[in-house]
């Protein structure tokens, strides 16, 4: 056996067997799209795939689902196959995030949903046949950011730092090419040092490989990080003839793959491409074991899961209840005091009544003695 046969069997083909394995079996990605309504988050997903992966909500729709002022989860499945690797596709999105004028713990049916996963997971896994496993551990939460002056609107910031804990977090800078080159480069700049200084621990890809070239790619799609997007589903035609994914506006128009105009396509090598797998991979071994480790210090075996999320909006409904019983009370007790009070009243009046009519009676029988008496005396 020469030293070339010797290779092609030992450790340094392994990365070719794994990439064969996957390549076989394909792959199940589940992606949370997370932000706010109408910042573009269906529009990127079907940008992302080529394909409409999600149709776009109808206005009707849209509006009731702003009156029940709930965060709603909503799961769309779809099976994509491209140079025979097969994906499993899975994207659950969050209508009602962040969309009302008080959006405190909007987050948390969110973060239950992401924990309700791992949750179904380790249960299943306990089980004696793991043979039929319905795996929706969340891979990635892409957050869908509208900047502000300051970087991050607090709102998102603590929804940010809630989600970072239980899933791979990539934050967006949505709809990039409403601002100009330069705010968006001060957001950029802003959101990341507002992330850093809070500790919000946004996915960041593997960089332990060898490969230099995959590791200059890797730091391509780190240095481009927090992602400034641009989706549209509309093919147009640049000015030197192209025909491309983009927007046209009256001052030029904006490519969704160039890398002039926005960061799309590093975060498509990123979903895709190049960290998908690190993506479940740091689902499973980290978030995952993470989750594990939490539950199996705090409950016994098979025991239900503990609920450590106090849900604010249920919270506050919880009080305006308790607040209405306790009005309702007061005014029941207010309603039986005049009551009783009348009651008396009625009382004392006819206890007089009585009290006069026994006098009279007195008197009557008084009258009575002394007729006889007369009577009698007049008989004598
Ligand atoms: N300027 C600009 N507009 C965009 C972009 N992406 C989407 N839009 C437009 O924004 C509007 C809302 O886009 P959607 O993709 O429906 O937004 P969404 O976040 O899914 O909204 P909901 O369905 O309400 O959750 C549409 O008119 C899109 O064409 C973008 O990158 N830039």
């Amino acid at each position: 056996m020469n030293e070339d046969e010797t290779l092609s069997v030992g450790i340094a083909d392994l990365p070719n067997q794994r990439h064969k394995i996957v390549s076989r079996n394909g792959a199940a990605l589940t992606l949370m799209l997370c932000g706010e309504s109408g910042l573009g988050k269906t529009t990127f997903c079907n940008t992302l795939f080529s394909t409409t992966i999600k149709p776009h909500m109808d206005i009707e729709t849209r509006r009731s689902k702003h009156m029940e002022k709930s965060v709603e989860i909503e799961i769309t499945k779809a099976e994509l196959e491209e140079k025979n690797f097969h994906l499993r596709l899975t994207v659950v999105d969050t209508p009602g995030f962040g969309d009302f004028i008080n959006n405190t713990g909007c987050w948390e049916s969110v973060v239950e949903f992401i924990e309700d996963q791992h949750e179904s997971y380790m249960r299943q896994d306990q089980q004696p046949d793991r043979t039929k496993i319905i795996d929706m551990r969340i891979h990635a939460c892409l957050y869908f950011l509208r900047p502000v002056k300051n970087g991050l609107r607090p709102m998102d910031l603590e929804a940010m730092k809630r989600l970072c804990k239980r899933v791979n977090l990539i934050p967006v800078i949505a709809k990039s090419d409403m601002y100009t080159r330069h705010d968006l480069a001060m957001y950029k700049t802003r959101i990341a040092q507002v992330l850093d200084y809070h500790q919000v621990n946004i996915y960041k890809p593997s960089m332990d490989e060898g490969d230099p070239v995959f590791q200059r790619q890797i730091q391509g799609i780190i240095n481009a990080m927090p992602f400034a997007i641009v989706g549209s589903e509309d093919d147009i035609q640049t000015a030197d003839g192209r025909t491309v994914k983009g927007r046209k506006y009256p001052w030029g128009t904006v490519e969704v793959e160039n890398e002039e105009h926005c960061d799309f396509k590093q975060l498509r090598n990123l979903l895709v491409r190049s960290c998908m797998l690190d993506l479940i991979q740091r689902t499973e071994d980290i978030i995952y074991e993470q989750y594990r480790q939490e539950q199996m210090q705090v409950r016994q075996y098979g025991e239900p899961k503990l609920r450590t999320i106090d849900n604010s909006k249920f919270k506050e409904e919880e009080e305006n209840l308790r607040r209405r019983f306790t009005e309702q009370v007061r005014k029941e007790e207010a309603r039986f005091r005049q009551w009783e009070q009348r009651l008396i009243a009625e009382r004392d009046s006819l206890n007089k009544d009585l009290e006069a009519q026994h006098v009279q009676i007195k008197q009557l029988e008084l009258e009575i003695d002394r007729l006889k008496l007369n009577s009698s005396s007049r008989k004598r």
